[in-house]
């Protein structure tokens, strides 16, 4: 798909405020085209925010912001006819049925009229809402509304879209079938920003992730490259014999000071530890004669990642 500009959202220098908290300050971003970026941060951190800013419903009090090539803040109009904007709060309307909500917004869009039903029509189909045709929008559950309101952030076939938590209401199936839409999306050169606090979703979805903590960018890696890092994680040790693994891990835990153990059903988890340092240890489990029948890393590259974050910044 030809994209106007060379990035999706090319952001810079971010700053806003509200009264004296600074919510935003000194943000970059750059979300390309044809791909998903995940936006990571603590809560508070400035990633609504950040969003509501990129999505031209709220000025920042200084830096720039392109959509699609275009000036946000100078022709925020121009921008928002190409991006899609999905909140974490469903809106109004609750009186319309699903299918005038819809036709309402690709009016507002300026689809022509011979367009817009059949638009409706494959836009409920693909968000798996076609039953509800007829029926008032306050009918629908959380997780239809979600869906309802990224079948309306898709309207005008947008370049980039822009999510808040899309997946906070979502049920399992759904959720799999927003990461294959958001995907297929990518697939088509849509530039898709998605924030979520769901890390093993995001790791998915993303191919980039950008960290964000106290309103400013603190990391922006490929998800590919996340997954290479060799931090510190936590692991899953699996036992035969749980209580003598406790046992043992408690006197391991005067070797290693920094290292905290938790009893889980039919082993524990330990952590953080790097591979080597987590070798190690099974091999000093195994000297002790514990019958350790799995070891693996618990959380995802993209959760250590997060947590090296803010363990340094506490
Ligand atoms: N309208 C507002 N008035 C006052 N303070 C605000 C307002 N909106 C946000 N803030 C403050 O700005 C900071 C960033 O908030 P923001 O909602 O952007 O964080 P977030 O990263 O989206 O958090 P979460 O993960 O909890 O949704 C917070 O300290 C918040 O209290």
């Amino acid at each position: 798909m030809p994209g106007q500009g060379d990035a999706g959202v090319e952001a810079r220098g971010i700053t806003r405020r509200f009264g004296p908290v600074e919510a935003l300050s000194g943000l970059d971003i750059t979300v390309p085209y044809g791909q998903v970026t995940a936006l990571v941060g603590a809560n508070g951190a400035g990633k609504t925010t950040l969003l509501l800013i990129l999505a031209t419903l709220l000025a920042p009090d200084t830096g720039t912001v392109r959509i699609a090539g275009h000036d946000a803040l100078a022709r925020p109009a121009e921008a928002r006819d190409s991006l899609g904007w999905m909140p974490d709060t469903f809106g109004v309307y609750d009186q319309l049925t699903v299918d005038e909500y819809l036709t309402f917004f690709a009016d507002a869009y300026g689809l022509p009229n011979d367009e817009r039903a059949r638009r409706v029509k494959a836009l409920l189909s693909l968000v798996h809402l076609e039953d509800r045709i007829g029926r008032p929008v306050h009918a629908l559950s959380r997780g239809q509304k979600q869906r309802l309101g990224m079948a309306r952030a898709l309207v005008h076939r947008p370049r980039v879209l822009l999510l808040d938590e899309p997946a906070s209401g979502l049920d399992p199936r759904s959720r799999v079938e927003l990461r294959d839409l958001l995907r297929s999306l990518a697939a088509d050169g849509v530039a898709v920003l998605v924030s979520s606090h769901i890390l093993s979703e995001l790791e998915e979805i993303a191919d980039r992730v950008v960290l964000v903590d106290h309103g400013r960018t603190v990391g922006d890696h490929a998800m590919a490259e996340l997954a290479g890092a060799s931090s510190r994680v936590r692991w899953r040790i699996r036992s035969l014999d749980p209580e003598r693994l406790a046992a043992a891990l408690a006197g391991a835990l005067d070797g290693l000071p920094w290292l905290e153990a938790t009893d889980l059903p039919g082993g524990a988890e330990v952590g953080p530890l790097t591979e080597a340092e987590a070798a190690g240890l099974l091999a000093e489990l195994v000297k002790a004669g514990v019958p350790v029948t799995g070891l693996a890393p618990a959380g995802s590259a993209l959760e250590s990642a997060y947590l090296a974050m803010t363990e340094t910044r506490r």
